[in-house]
C-alpha cells in the first residue's frame, strides 16, 4: 500500500466527515447562510496568508527544478484568481477592510497558522508536501463529489469551480505521487502533520455552525 493510501485511510474518519460536512452540502446547493459564508470566507483569507509561506517553503526545499516550477506555477494561480475572489466576495457582502486584513482569530485558525509555521520551518519538502496534500486533496475530494448544476451565486459556484477542474486535480495527483516518492524516509512525522491536518479542516468547517 502507497503511503497516501495508508495515510488516507489512518484519517479517513476525519476526512469523510470533512468531505461531506453540512458546510460543503450547502455550499453545492447554494443555500449557506450569508452569516456562514461570511465567517468562512474571513477566516479562511487568514489560512491563505500562511498558506502561500508554506508553499514558499515547499518551493525552497523541492529537490528538483521541475517540482519548483510547479508548485511556483500554483503559487501564481492562487495568489491572483484565488485572492480576488476573496476581494469580491469581501464587496459583495460589505465586509470592512479591519475585518479583511485583522479579524479575530478562531482557535481552529490558529492551530492551522501554527500547523503550516511549523511544517514551513522543518524545512522538509516532504512535510511540506504532507500538509498541502491533506489542504488540496481535501478541497479536490468534496468538489468532485459535486454533480449537478452550479449554484445561481458566484460566491458559492466560484468557490467550487476553484476546486473543480482538471489543472487542481492534476496539481493533487502530482502531490500524491511526490509524498509517495519522498514521504516514506520521514513517515512518521509526514504522519503526524497529515493527521492533524485533517483533523484541523473538520474542525473548520465544525466551527462555522457552533
Ligand atoms: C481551511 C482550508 N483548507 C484548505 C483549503 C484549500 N485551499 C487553500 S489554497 C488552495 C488552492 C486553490 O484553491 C486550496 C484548495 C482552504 N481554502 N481552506
Amino acid at each position: 500500500m502507497s503511503l497516501t493510501a495508508k495515510l488516507r485511510a489512518a484519517h479517513a474518519a476525519d476526512w469523510e466527515a470533512a468531505a461531506t460536512h453540512r458546510f460543503v452540502r450547502e455550499l453545492c446547493a447554494g443555500t449557506v447562510p450569508t452569516a456562514v459564508m461570511r465567517r468562512y470566507l474571513v477566516q479562511d483569507y487568514q489560512f491563505l496568508d500562511r498558506f502561500v509561506a508554506l508553499l514558499g517553503a515547499a518551493i525552497a526545499s523541492a529537490d528538483s527544478f521541475p517540482a519548483r516550477l510547479r508548485l511556483a506555477r500554483f503559487l501564481a494561480m492562487i495568489t491572483s484568481d484565488e485572492n480576488t475572489y476573496f476581494q469580491r466576495c469581501f464587496d459583495a457582502l460589505g465586509v470592512p477592510a479591519a475585518e479583511r486584513r485583522n479579524p479575530v482569530l478562531t482557535e481552529t485558525t490558529i492551530g492551522f497558522q501554527a500547523l503550516m509555521k511549523e511544517a514551513a520551518d522543518s524545512r522538509s519538502y516532504s512535510r511540506c508536501i504532507a500538509v498541502l496534500l491533506v489542504f488540496e486533496g481535501l478541497y479536490l475530494d468534496w468538489a468532485e463529489r459535486h454533480t449537478g448544476p452550479p449554484p445561481p451565486e458566484f460566491i458559492h459556484a466560484e468557490w467550487i469551480t476553484l476546486h473543480r477542474n482538471p489543472f487542481f486535480r492534476d496539481f493533487v495527483g502530482w502531490l500524491r505521487a511526490e509524498l509517495d516518492r519522498t514521504g516514506p524516509a520521514e513517515e512518521a512525522a509526514c504522519g503526524a502533520l497529515f493527521g492533524r491536518a485533517v483533523a484541523l479542516e473538520r474542525r473548520f468547517f465544525d466551527d462555522l455552525y457552533a
